[in-house]
C-alpha cells in the first residue's frame, strides 16, 4: 500500500541534525506535497530516499525495498529531479532528451514517442532545435522533468520542479502531475515553495521543520485541521470601512482579506448572529462565503506553534 516508507531516518553532519527520525510514509499512487523553509531537510531527505546520502539512522523502503541494497536494475521503478538538471548546453533539446534516453537503453521508436509526448504535454516542442545553452531556467527545468519521466517510473520524487516556470508552465506541470498520479498510478513526492500550486495538487502534505516532520496528514485530515473563515464580499470600499467599524463596536474580530472590497471574520462560528449585525445596520454585502485558510497560513501557523514550543 506504501510506496515510499522511511523508519525514524535521520541525517547528522557532525553535530548538526539535518534530518532527524523522520517517518515518512506514501501511499501508492499520491501526490504528497512536502514543503518545509530554506534548510528545513527536503533535499536532504530526498537524497537518502534516492541513496545518494547515507542516512545516519533508520532505513528508506520504495517499493518495499530498502534503498541501500538495491540492485541497479530496480532504479528503473524511480525518477527524479533534484534542483537545477544539467544537460548538454551545445546540444539542441531534441538531442539532449534523445541522448538521455539513449542512455536509459530506451528503444528508438518508442523513445521518440514518449519525448514528443512529454514535449507536447509541456509546451517544449516549439523549442525543440534550441541549443539548451539559449534556453531560460523553466524551459531547462522541463527538460529536467522530461529525462524523470522518460522511462515510465512508478515513482517520482521532484525537489522545486516548478522553479522558474511561467503561470502556463506552471499549469502544464500541474495537469501532467495529475494525469500521472491518477491515471497512470505513479507515486509523486514533490517539494516546492510555491504552496498555491501545491494546495492544488496535493493528496497528503509533509510538514518539515528543522528536520523534523511536524505534521503528515491527508488532504481531509488538512481541510479538517486548517481554520474556516468567512469571507465577506462588499459593494464598495466604504462598505469595507463602515463594516469595520460596526463590528469592532461588537467585538467581532475580523482580518484584511487578499482585496480591498473584502473582509474576513476569524472565527468561524455564530455566523448568523454576525451576518445579522451587518443587515441590521443597512450593510447588506454581495457575497458570504466559507473560506478554508490558504496553505500558506495554515504552514506558517503550524511553524509558528511548533516554534512556541
Ligand atoms: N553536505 C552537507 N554538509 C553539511 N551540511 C549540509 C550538507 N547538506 C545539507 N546540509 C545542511 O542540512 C540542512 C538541510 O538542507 P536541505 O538542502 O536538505 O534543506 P531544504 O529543505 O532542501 O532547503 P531548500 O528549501 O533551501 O532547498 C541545511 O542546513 C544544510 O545547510
Amino acid at each position: 500500500m506504501y510506496s515510499i516508507l522511511t523508519h525514524s531516518i535521520s541525517k547528522n553532519y557532525k553535530d548538526f541534525k539535518a534530518v532527524s527520525n523522520v517517518d515518512l510514509a506514501v501511499k501508492a499512487g499520491e501526490i504528497y506535497g512536502f514543503i518545509g523553509l530554506n534548510g528545513a531537510g527536503k533535499t536532504t531527505m530526498m537524497r537518502m530516499l534516492l541513496n545518494m546520502v547515507d542516512p545516519s539512522e533508520g532505513n528508506a523502503l520504495i517499493l518495499g525495498q530498502e534503498v541501500g541494497k538495491a540492485a541497479p536494475l530496480f532504479w528503473n521503478n524511480v525518477g527524479y529531479l533534484i534542483e537545477t538538471p544539467h544537460s548538454y548546453p551545445n546540444l539542441t533539446v531534441a538531442e539532449n532528451l534523445d541522448l538521455y534516453g539513449k542512455m536509459r537503453l530506451i528503444k528508438r521508436p518508442i523513445r521518440e514517442k514518449r519525448i514528443n509526448y512529454l514535449m507536447d504535454q509541456l509546451a517544449l516542442t516549439s523549442y525543440k532545435n534550441f541549443l539548451v545553452k539559449d534556453l531560460s531556467l523553466g524551459n531547462n527545468q522541463k527538460i529536467g522533468l522530461i529525462k524523470a519521466l522518460i522511462h515510465q517510473p512508478k515513482i517520482l520524487l521532484l525537489d522545486e520542479p516548478t522553479n522558474g516556470l511561467d503561470p502556463e508552465g506552471l499549469t502544464h506541470v500541474r495537469h501532467l502531475l495529475v494525469h500521472l498520479a491518477k491515471d497512470e498510478g505513479v507515486t509523486i513526492l514533490i517539494s516546492s515553495h510555491i504552496l498555491n500550486e501545491m494546495e492544488k495538487i496535493f493528496t497528503t502534505i509533509g510538514i518539515l521543520h528543522q528536520g523534523k516532520l511536524l505534521r503528515q496528514e491527508s488532504k481531509v485530515e488538512y481541510l479538517k485541521n486548517a481554520k474556516h473563515q468567512l469571507q465577506i464580499t462588499f459593494s464598495s470600499v466604504e462598505e469595507v470601512i463602515e463594516a469595520k467599524d460596526i463590528y469592532k463596536q461588537h467585538k467581532v474580530n475580523w482580518v484584511n482579506s487578499e482585496t480591498p472590497y473584502q473582509l474576513r471574520l476569524a472565527e468561524f462560528k455564530d455566523i448568523a448572529a454576525k451576518q445579522r449585525i451587518l443587515i441590521d445596520n443597512g450593510i447588506t454585502p454581495v457575497e458570504w462565503h466559507e473560506e478554508v485558510e490558504s496553505m500558506e497560513e495554515y504552514f506558517l501557523s503550524v511553524l509558528k506553534e511548533a516554534d512556541k514550543k
